[in-house]
């Protein structure tokens, strides 16, 4: 009977499960939305003439890292963070939700024949400037959101399958990636605009946060049960818990590794449409095939990689290999070998190794080393680190596209050598592979356990 009442909800598998699977359907719908312009950089910057939207790669990069315009200068990421920890994951969610939507339908007006064309702010498109405000609502959004939904799984999972479930919430994730990379073109040529993949994924999200209200009923139940379980609420946070986390060397360590590591990833695949077209001589409307087959290759490997580092562990080391595989796959996309598209092909399976080693590792160890309750606060300063990347590496290397990279073939047409740019992925790559190594060695001295399985006997 006693073991009836202090059973959990989070106790039931079939509970934890349906949880995760909703939380992880809202967070895909955003992730859709994320990078469903990626695949259109070169319509958005080929000229007017040509059918294009005649920006400037500056101004699609631009454009690319306002994602993180607000998370960073007005410090969103961090209230996020601080809003999850004291009020909760059922209002932080559904904030969170709403910001995605109006914020997708701002970029999707943006875009459409809707917007007044030919205006200039600063230099650049007005165009630019609108579809970059709903990006960077969107951002905020999304970022919380992600911040949350680690925060529900977290919460549901300890000791449990944390790994495997935050590896299924990232695969999930990576879905939504890989339909955007491979519809969005589709999706735009058949309904001849960009808008429509962007409002499409608006639409989607609206079923997301239908789907985040259903959730919300759940974590009510676990609260209870909770309650009923351990007798007493857990103290709540306090904002002195940040000096807690702040002053933590194996905290700064997975942040900053989660900056190069991510640096080299998500900004890359904003141009990587571009590169297929410029350096592997791939058909415009299936630019965006090769760069998903990076997501569809880590829906299989993230959980498969989780569930390693459940029942085996190895965490750091995990970390460490997945760096250095993302250094060998930029050396091989700088290198002036094999301008064929299987060997793109094949250079962007192994990334999506890498892209499974590293986030299937890096999520699940964050506990290990920061407790629940400052866990909002700890991811919400991760993903504010991580953001900076998103957003000067595309502004970086849209620059150094326009400045380096662009050139002007025999016929007049325009072209771009992208060994540059994979120079500076590269780059980010070396730093995340000795950071890897460092938080490998902290590991050793403090003893966080991220050597070992998370599943407890
Ligand atoms: N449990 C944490 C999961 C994080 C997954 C991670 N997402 C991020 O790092 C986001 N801050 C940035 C998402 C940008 C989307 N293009 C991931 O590996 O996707």
């Amino acid at each position: 009977m006693t073991e009836t009442i202090k059973r959990k909800l989070s106790d039931s598998s079939a509970a934890r499960w349906t949880a995760m699977l909703i939380v992880s359907f809202t967070m895909m719908c955003g992730y859709f939305i994320t990078d469903v312009m990626s695949p259109l950089g070169d319509m958005l910057t080929r000229s007017v003439v040509d059918g294009g939207m005649g920006w400037t790669p500056t101004e699609y990069g631009w454009f690319s890292g306002a994602y993180s315009w607000l998370n960073i200068f007005l410090l969103m990421l961090l209230f996020g963070g601080i809003i999850l920890d004291k009020m909760g994951v059922r209002f932080t969610g559904v904030m969170a939700c709403g910001l995605m939507v109006g914020g997708a339908l701002l970029k999707a007006y943006a875009v459409s024949p809707l917007f007044p064309e030919g205006g200039m702010l600063f230099g650049f498109k007005t165009q630019m400037w609108m579809a970059g405000l709903g990006f960077a609502i969107f951002g905020m959004g999304a970022e919380i959101c992600g911040i949350t939904v680690s925060k529900v799984i977290v919460k549901w999972f300890t000791g449990h399958e944390l790994a495997l479930a935050l590896g299924l919430q990232v695969a999930m994730a990576r879905l939504g990636t890989a339909a955007a990379l491979f519809f969005s073109p589709r999706i735009a040529a058949a309904w001849g605009g960009i808008s429509y993949p962007v409002f499409f994924g608006a639409l989607a999200l609206c079923i997301g946060l239908l789907a985040y209200l259903v959730y919300c009923v759940m974590d009510r139940r676990l609260d209870k049960s909770i309650a009923a379980a351990q007798g007493e609420e857990e103290e709540g946070f306090k904002l002195s818990d940040i000096k807690f986390v702040v002053t933590n060397k194996g905290f700064w360590l997975i942040a900053l590794l989660c900056l190069m590591f991510y640096a080299g990833v998500f900004p890359f695949l904003k141009f990587a449409a571009q590169l297929m077209i410029y350096k592997y001589g791939v058909d415009p409307v299936m630019a965006g095939d090769i760069p998903a087959i990076l997501p569809f290759g880590t829906i299989l490997l993230t959980p498969l990689f989780g569930s390693l580092y459940d029942r085996i562990g190895k965490g750091a080391t995990l970390m460490v290999v997945g760096a250095m595989m993302l250094v060998a796959v930029h050396v091989l996309f700088a290198l002036p070998i094999l301008n064929e598209w299987w060997f793109a092909l094949i250079v962007m399976v192994l990334l999506g190794i890498a892209f499974s080693l590293v986030p299937s590792a890096m999520w699940p160890s964050v506990p290990k080393i920061i407790p629940q309750k400052q866990l909002g606060t700890a991811y919400a300063l991760i993903f504010y680190v991580q953001n900076i990347g998103l957003m000067c590496v595309p502004m970086l290397i849209g620059w150094v596209i326009d400045r380096y990279a662009k050139f002007t073939l025999p016929d007049g047409n325009v072209s771009y050598d992208f060994t540059a740019p994979m120079w500076i992925f590269a780059l980010f790559g070396i730093v995340a592979v000795a950071l890897a190594f460092m938080l490998k060695a902290e590991d050793r001295r403090k003893g966080y356990g991220l050597e070992e399985a998370n599943i407890r006997k």
